[in-house]
């Protein structure tokens, strides 16, 4: 590879060493220190890529030497930190600089490196020829590459966007923090969230509560975020991956943002009339512009779309986590609901799919829209796989028109358009008799484009080399002054096919032979034993050891005729083909629509596909209820199996309290409930027998207290946080799921925190809830509270032939074999246990932890012995609120009071005198396991059952309490 060039020939390297990658990141804070104490005296090279980084100072600029980006001085110590590349050095007459390079050829899995390690870096490229430079070869930065900016096929993912977003406030908005939350209200509108995927032109805008933002913020995860100077929104906070670019506060001015605006719309304030949103677009494409360098590398951002967070159902940051809808928690391992639904067949439909998962709907109408199309492409299965086929066959036309915009795209690349233009009319023509609205309307929209698909097709060669500057691009009969180079080179090259014929009958010498060479040109070869018949006209151009090399006038002229023509046909093909590339630029807009199309009519076929071998049926939208036949979790039910089918039957704002063990299933139920709804919002079928379901406006979950913790919280305050939220924003439209509420504290608090909450909703907020507890002692918030009710997950004890299910209409899965873990056998009790993973009505009637505990391996001795104090505590007094209630009012006189309209304050009492009683009980419910009390235990089985004694279950998450149970029965083995 050409490391240097003519300017460093005073240059010499020296390895250093490769610098250690643990070292902690010093970030580029202007240009390289040493650069900028030395700048009187450096050379004009060094020089040079100083003035670049002074105009770059937030990057680090790679400076094109030859085939290698170099960086310098402090520069190249974090490229060769972050890249794993040699720290070499420079030295010339004024000293000896560190530097470090990356091979251009290979540049992106470098860049990689470093925008992983939130580096921005501006690419300076030499921009004249170095061969033809008199002096310093030109270089300028053609490009700033950071997180949310690139645009190289080789940095981004196919399949999903890659955002650049600004967030800005109009100074009016709280931070909400200080607890004022404006569910619904849009007149506190006051901060904007702008959102730009580079790579596809994709720029849309919102407006709204602080709090609506964030949580916006959370579901688009944008790569890169720049932060306005009155954004109410913390940095630090953020729980998603993403880099924080400061800017200059002045970009985000009004006055600046209609300027810059006004370079992509006719009239920036009839699209977008909010100031706040105009200064967030305005920012974004201000940041934008800078990194992608020259003017008017943005041309493709034509479609500034503003819309309203109202419009699709809101699931927030830990929703989308605990729902594993893009990320599964066992990264690697477990699949998320984008793999279960994804039967995309292109790039284009992938990204959609994902951006329909990541925003359903809320309005009915245009739900049914989506269900119509699925449930037409479902009922035609020849139609569907025709289109499935032929979208199997298209390109990722959106990124390649805005590669096409930005003159960056190939003579391949055309050809992909064209590809993809092609198939067109070959979808059109399978959805031609297409009844429902949506699909019609597709039809439609899909542009066949055939102008653009006949330009490429008479202007490009079928099968084009990556190279568009050396010429065999442009098919013959596109252009006639082409042609006609083309005609006297080939003429010239058949006159000299033909020389060595004509040659050898002229001087009579059978060996004469014709040919090329790079440094000399066409020349006759003689060997030397016919040197005597050479003629007149011949000029020596070489001579070999056998051989004389000659040329005669004309092959010279010739030759001269046939290079000119190839040079001018490889200029001209070049021109031409960038002719056709801005003409085919000009279609942007229609390219932009055909893509949105085709991602649309993919995602609607992936739908259908999935109802069609997943089974899903099509859900009645816009119930009253909440109502699912026989319902699956769309991911559990891949991997597990025989998955148990549940049903839920219940009207929209009531609260489901749901118990059983730990392991029955209850978590995969709540959550197959959401997932559901969240499917049929998106415009998906839903994997059970039959659903009706209520339209939601937001989805909540506080699942599992340490499942998802964050940095910097405890897991109690985090549960918290969430929780106030939910309790904050939940409307009587809103579907909340809450895991185990409370546990994250001591027992009496989880449970009077959980009690509270249920009551809170239940009273006030009229959200559809689903609670699944350990708190058996909640299940008699159904008799509290009207529109409560108890769901248990049911288990089988073999010895008794029966199950603890109270059989009703909620369980759908009667005839379906359980799926099967079973504790029992000669410990104790005797009891064998299975989990059925099935719901029924009612509560729970026991907790089964020692089952439980018997299934993980703890020792016979212990489980027989749990099964006595088990027993022991069941013949202890109650520790019911309603049964300890001091005022003596028995459960049924106190729900009778709440439904004659006690408030939930006056409710109060009867929590603190519940919560008393708690502690009154669970004082009584301590047993005695060590001492004189001991039973006959020795020392070591005393420890184990007293660390047991001690263990504080509510602040045990299940993996602990497994780690815990296995330590202690190697202890009791040894
Ligand atoms: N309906 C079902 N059919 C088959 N298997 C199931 C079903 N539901 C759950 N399971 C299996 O049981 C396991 C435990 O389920 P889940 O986590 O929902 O239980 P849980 O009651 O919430 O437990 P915990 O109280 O410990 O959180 C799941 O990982 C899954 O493998």
């Amino acid at each position: 590879m050409e490391r240097a060039e003519s300017d460093t020939s005073e240059a010499g390297t020296g390895d250093v060493g490769a610098a250690s990658p643990d070292e902690e990141a010093p970030r580029p804070e202007g240009p390289p220190r040493t650069l900028l104490e030395r700048r009187e005296e450096l050379t004009p090279m060094l020089s040079q890529y100083l003035e670049l980084c002074d105009d770059h100072p937030d990057a680090i600029v790679l400076f094109q030497v030859g085939d290698f980006y170099e960086a310098f001085c402090e520069a190249a110590e974090t490229v060769a930190r972050v890249c794993e590349v040699t720290l070499t050095q420079r030295e010339d007459s004024t000293g000896t600089y560190p530097m470090a390079g990356i091979p251009i050829d290979n540049a992106a899995s470098y860049l990689e490196s470093l925008l992983e390690e939130e580096y921005r870096v501006a690419i300076a490229d030499q921009v004249e020829d170095a061969e033809e430079a008199t002096g310093l070869v030109d270089r300028a930065v053609t490009n700033v590459v950071s997180p949310g900016t690139v645009v190289d096929d080789e940095l981004l993912d196919r399949a999903s966007a890659t955002y650049l977003g600004a967030v800005v406030g109009d100074g009016s908005a709280s931070d909400g923090t200080g607890g004022e939350h404006s569910a619904g209200d849009d007149t506190a509108a006051s901060t904007a969230l702008a959102t730009l995927d580079v790579s596809t032109g994709e720029c849309q805008v919102t407006s709204a509560p602080a709090d609506r933002v964030r949580t916006e913020l959370e579901r688009l995860a944008p790569a890169e975020i720049l932060v306005g100077p009155d954004a109410p929104v913390d940095p630090g906070t953020f729980d998603f991956e993403t880099m924080v670019t400061e800017r200059d506060p002045a970009t985000f001015d009004l006055d600046r943002a209609d300027t810059t605006l006004s370079a992509y719309v006719a009239e920036p304030t009839a699209v977008l009339d909010a100031p706040v949103e105009r200064r967030a677009v305005g920012a974004l494409l201000d940041y934008a512009e800078y990194t992608q360098g020259d003017d008017g590398a943005l041309s493709y951002v034509s479609r500034i779309r503003r819309y309203d967070l109202r419009a699709s159902l809101r699931v927030d940051g830990t929703a989308m986590r605990s729902l594993e809808l893009f990320d599964s928690r066992r990264p690697g391992r477990g699949e998320t609901l984008l793999d279960a639904v994804d039967r995309t067949a292109c790039a284009l439909g992938r990204r959609t799919l994902e951006s329909w998962l990541r925003r359903p709907l809320v309005e009915a109408d245009l739900i049914e829209r989506r269900h119509d199309a699925v449930a037409e492409l479902l009922d035609r299965p020849l139609v569907r796989e025709t289109v499935r086929d032929y979208l199997s066959q298209v390109y990722d036309i959106e990124r390649l028109a805005a590669t096409v915009s930005r003159e960056r795209a190939n003579a391949r690349d055309l050809r992909s358009l064209q590809a993809t233009l092609a198939v067109v009319p070959e979808i059109k023509a399978a959805l031609e008799d297409a009844e429902s609205a949506a699909l019609s309307e597709l039809r439609a929209d899909l542009d066949e484009l055939a102008d653009v698909r006949d330009l490429i097709d008479r202007a490009i060669v079928p099968d084009p080399p990556q190279e568009i500057t050396e010429g065999g691009v442009i098919r013959d009969g596109f252009d006639d002054e082409l042609d006609e180079i083309r005609a006297t080179e080939r003429e010239g090259r058949e006159w000299v096919d033909s020389l060595e014929t004509r040659e050898r009958e002229r001087t009579g010498i059978d060996s004469l032979e014709v040919g090329y060479n790079q440094v000399h040109g066409y020349y006759i070869e003689v060997t030397n034993p016919n040197l005597d018949r050479v003629p007149d006209d011949y000029t020596r151009r070489q001579t070999l050891k056998n051989a004389e090399r000659f040329y005669t006038p004309e092959l010279k002229r010739r030759e001269e005729e046939i290079l000119s023509a190839s040079e001018r046909a490889d200029a001209l093909e070049y021109e031409t083909f960038r002719a056709v590339r801005s003409r085919v630029a000009e279609e942007t807009d229609r390219l932009q629509s055909l893509a949105d199309a085709l991602a649309r009519l993919d995602v609607l076929s992936a739908f259908a596909a999935v109802a069609a071998s997943g089974d899903y049926v099509r859900p009645e939208m816009g119930a009253a209820t909440l109502r699912i036949d026989a319902g699956r979790h769309p991911v559990v039910e891949r991997t597990q199996a025989e998955f148990v089918p549940n049903g839920i039957d219940f009207a929209a704002g009531h609260v489901a309290v749901i118990t059983g063990p730990n392991m029955s299933g209850k978590s995969t139920y709540m959550r197959q409930v959401a997932l559901i709804c969240l499917l049929a919002q998106a415009g998906s079928f839903v994997p059970a027998d039959a659903a009706e379901l209520p339209v939601l406006d937001r989805l909540f979950t506080r699942v599992g207290a340490s499942d998802d913790i964050a940095g910097g919280q405890s897991t109690f305050m985090r549960e918290m946080a969430e929780l106030t939220d939910i309790l904050h924003d939940a409307t009587e439209e809103s579907l909340v799921l809450l895991d185990e509420v409370g546990r994250g504290t001591s027992t009496t608090d989880g449970l009077a925190i959980a009690r509270a909450t249920t009551e809170f909703i239940h009273d006030e907020v009229g959200a559809t809830t689903l609670f699944a507890t350990h708190y058996h002692d909640l299940t008699d918030l159904a008799a509290d509270l009207p529109d409560a009710f108890n769901l248990h997950f049911t288990v089988s004890k073999g010895d008794e032939g029966t199950t603890d299910a109270a059989d009703s209409g909620t369980g759908d899965a009667d005839d379906t074999t359980p799926t099967e873990s079973r504790a029992g056998g000669d410990a104790g009790s005797g009891t064998d246990v299975t989990f059925l993973h099935r719901v029924a009505e009612g509560p729970s009637s026991s907790s089964y932890g020692v089952e439980v505990a018997e299934l993980a391996g703890v020792p016979d001795r212990v489980v027989a012995r749990a099964r006595e104090y088990v027993r022991a505590s069941s013949t202890e007094p109650s520790s019911d609120s309603r049964r300890d209630d001091p005022s003596g009012a028995s459960p049924s006189e106190d729900s009778t009071t709440d439904a004659s309209g006690a408030s939930p304050d006056e409710r109060g009492d009867t929590l603190a005198a519940y919560v008393d009683g708690l502690d009154d009980a669970s004082n009584g419910d301590r047993f005695e396991l060590d001492g004189d009390a001991g039973h006959g235990f020795g020392d070591d089985e005393r420890e184990v059952l007293a660390e047991l004694r001690d263990l504080d279950v509510a602040r045990t998450t299940p993996l602990e309490a497994l780690n815990t149970l296995e330590r202690l029965r190697r202890q009791l083995d040894e």
